[in-house]
């Protein structure tokens, strides 16, 4: 069985979707597909949301309708036949009315998981749709049903294997199912989701759960890239990447991958392929846990980095002092990034600032607290990267005079990550590709 992931790009018009049922129908395995929202949705119900945590009513009926009206011109493409089309404006119709009713309602926490939920649902539910038209046999599984996180927003794989096998089981003689990413229940039974990108998580928790043979995750590029995209101009596909590769390099901002999608499949050594829906011949990325060439493989870049210098003439042959700090972030369970320290002072990053005063206020107690906002972490990324002699040089020479405000080599033999102001960040990942992958550039 394989897990193929279609993300907001691949269903975000008719002709897309019919790209993807093209795609799920011209292989020979049994499949389970996961569909993210119709790209923009997830986006326009966030702020639906907000509008109403705001109590602006009237802006977030009107900001539903125009959603509304989206999704009835993308049912009379999709289908070809007007029975299909009335069945999908039904789904249209059901939805927004649902959409309608928590805007009248109270607001709540609960309120908006449930709203953030609809794109979901309405992807899958028009896609089943278009599959009944165009004939292909398909069981539709309810994420709901079997995709759940515990207390601490972990996902619950055990219970999650046993309640989809025995779904699946039901379908015998069924090659293929529709399912939705993102969603799933809390340990209250409330609808919630795998935050933002989870779609990517859920895949990858249902190739764990099910042993899969390979997930898939089709997007709209052809694999990992070397470097940001959307920042740099000549980037190319690496064919290649092992799991503690890939996790890097999602943690570390490479967008292509929900941050958490690759632990399960590396836990369950499941395989993640990487693939274009707009160009599905094209070769993409192949994750695994072979360990891949010495080499540098991708930078990535992750903003929104706050950095914390703690200065203290105390920490001069102390012993604990370490940990008294460490204490600091974990009773604000705010997890820290990277770290570096010398006798008198620790730099440290974190990207969760929700508790940034609280911290720094305890943190006073020990000496000067400095904070620097607006960071971004430069993650250059390879197998046993730290050990290719002349490495180092090589990077500090690429960014010759840019400020770096911290270096962490050695924490991770695949990963040199360093700081830099955000204001930086084009001019570093432009000047660390071209000092870097000077030879496959040409
Ligand atoms: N290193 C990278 N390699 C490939 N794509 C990247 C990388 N870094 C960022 N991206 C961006 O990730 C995008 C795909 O992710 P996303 O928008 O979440 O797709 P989807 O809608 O399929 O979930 C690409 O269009 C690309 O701009
Ligand atoms: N629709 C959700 C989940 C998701 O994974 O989307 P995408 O595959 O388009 O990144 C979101 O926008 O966050």
């Amino acid at each position: 069985m394989k897990v193929l992931k279609f993300g907001g790009t691949s269903v975000g018009k008719p002709e897309r979707m019919h790209q993807v049922a093209d795609i799920i129908t011209s292989g020979e395995d049994r499949q389970i597909v996961v569909l993210s929202a119709v790209s923009g949705t997830t986006n326009a119900l966030v702020e639906i949301g907000e509008m109403l945590a705001s109590g602006n009513k009237s802006g977030a009926k009107e900001l539903s309708a125009t959603l509304k009206l989206h999704y009835q011109d993308f049912v009379q493409q999709l289908y070809h036949q007007e029975d299909s089309q009335s069945k999908g404006n039904e789904i249209v119709n059901e939805h927004f009315n649902f959409v309608q009713a928590l805007i009248e309602g109270v607001y709540s926490e609960h309120a908006e998981k449930v709203l953030l939920a609809q794109g979901e649902l309405l992807s899958t539910k028009l896609f089943y749709e278009y599959l009944r038209e165009i004939k292909v046999r398909a069981a539709f599984l309810e994420a709901l049903d079997f995709m759940s996180i515990d207390e601490n927003q972990e996902p619950e794989i055990e219970k999650i294997s046993k309640k989809l096998s025995d779904k699946i089981s039901e379908y015998a003689d069924c090659e293929l199912f529709i399912t939705q990413g993102f969603i799933c229940k809390n340990h209250r039974q409330e609808v919630d989701n795998l935050k933002r990108g989870g779609s990517d998580y859920t895949a990858s928790l249902i190739g764990a759960a099910i042993k899969a043979e390979e997930v898939q995750i089709w997007t709209d590029i052809d694999g990992m890239h070397n470097n940001d995209p959307r920042i740099v101009e000549k980037t190319f596909p690496i064919a290649l990447l092992s799991f503690d590769e890939a996790a890097e390099l999602s943690y570390f901002g490479a967008k292509i991958l929900h941050p958490a999608s690759i632990w399960p499949a590396q836990k369950f050594n499941v395989p993640v392929r990487l693939k274009n829906t707009m160009q599905p011949e094209a070769k993409g990325t192949y994750i695994n846990k072979e360990h891949t060439d010495s080499d540098i493989k991708a930078i990535a870049a992750k903003d929104g980095i706050t950095a914390i210098k703690i200065k203290s003439s105390r920490m001069l042959l102390a012993y604990g002092f370490l940990r008294k700090v460490f204490e600091i972030f974990e009773k604000y369970r705010t997890p820290i990034d990277l770290i570096t320290t010398s006798e008198v002072a620790i730099s440290l990053t974190i990207d969760e600032d929700t508790h940034l005063d609280q911290i720094t206020s305890e943190l006073k107690s020990f000496g000067t607290v400095e904070i620097d906002r607006e960071q971004t972490i430069v993650c250059i990324v390879g197998s046993r990267v730290v050990e290719q002699r002349g490495i180092v040089r090589k990077i500090f020479d690429s960014l010759e005079d840019i400020p770096v405000r911290m270096i962490s080599y050695g924490g991770s033999k695949n990963n040199i990550s360093i700081l830099i102001d955000t204001d930086y960040k084009k001019q570093t990942l432009d000047k660390l590709n071209t000092g870097l992958f000077s030879l496959n550039l040409c």
